[in-house]
């Protein structure tokens, strides 16, 4: 006899471009879950950062400051929004200026402890479940999740992804820009981007982001389902 559980904490994690804000948020919209993009608050708390005169490289003033902005997700996969100190985010964290600095802030321990925090509020007041996608997910913010995907593709098909994004945008310059984030999202002392042991790694390269979507829906569905 099969049973469902009630909840259910999915953790998706992975490089730039891999799939997972795509993904998180059909899988999410299709199983009725809450839906949250860490990356979303990171360069929410850099964009911040940027519009205060802080200077994101300097470690020690983005430390004092960690604290200030009053960072807000929605987390409906159909609507996800994000406001900072009550602002609409969700325009300006997506500029080149957030992407080039979101690293340097996002490496400072003060940043990452406020917004883990925060993340885990947001996942235990989700009453149906969530899907939770960044960088960190599976090793740090959730250890205890119900299931764990790490998305992987190879850079030159996160940067054909990105680049058609960004209209057009020269492939080999973006595929620059991803690799040296990447770079520096890994090698980071607290909480860097990684593998958690106990999760399913899926290669994205040759897979259309509807096999994707399948592909993790079934494996939540076989966590949900209990014997
Ligand atoms: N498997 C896939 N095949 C082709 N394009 C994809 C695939 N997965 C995602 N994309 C596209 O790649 C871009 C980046 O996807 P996104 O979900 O934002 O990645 P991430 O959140 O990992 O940075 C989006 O335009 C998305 O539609
Ligand atoms: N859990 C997370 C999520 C994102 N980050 C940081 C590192 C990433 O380069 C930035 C931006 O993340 P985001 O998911 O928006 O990145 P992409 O736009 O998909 O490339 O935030 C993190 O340190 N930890």
């Amino acid at each position: 006899m099969s049973d469902t559980v009630e909840s259910v904490i999915v953790a998706i994690d992975g490089p730039s471009g891999t799939g997972k804000s795509s993904t998180s948020k059909a899988v999410a919209a299709k199983l009725g879950l809450s839906y949250l993009d860490t990356g979303a608050q990171y360069r929410a708390i850099t964009w911040w950062m940027l519009s205060n005169g802080v200077d994101p490289d300097d470690a020690d003033a983005v430390a004092s400051a960690a604290g200030k902005p009053a960072i807000v997700s929605g987390t409906d996969p159909s609507r996800p929004t994000i406001t900072v100190d009550g602002l609409d985010a969700a325009g300006p964290i997506r500029t080149p200026e957030v992407t080039a600095k979101v690293s340097a802030v996002s490496a400072v321990p003060e940043v990452r402890t406020r917004i883990t925090d925060l993340q885990r509020s947001i996942a235990a007041g989700a009453p149906g479940g969530i899907v939770v996608e960044g960088r960190d997910i599976g090793t740090t913010v959730l250890p205890d999740a119900d299931l764990k995907i790490f998305l992987t593709a190879s850079p030159e098909a996160r940067a054909a992804r990105r680049s058609g994004e960004l209209k057009g945008a020269d492939v080999a310059a973006t595929r620059e820009l991803l690799v040296r984030r990447d770079a520096a999202d890994s090698s980071r002392k607290t909480s860097p981007l990684a593998k958690a042991a106990d999760a399913v790694e899926v290669d994205t390269t040759e897979l259309t982001l509807d096999q994707v979507i399948e592909c993790v829906v079934t494996l939540v569905e076989e966590k949900r389902a209990v014997a």
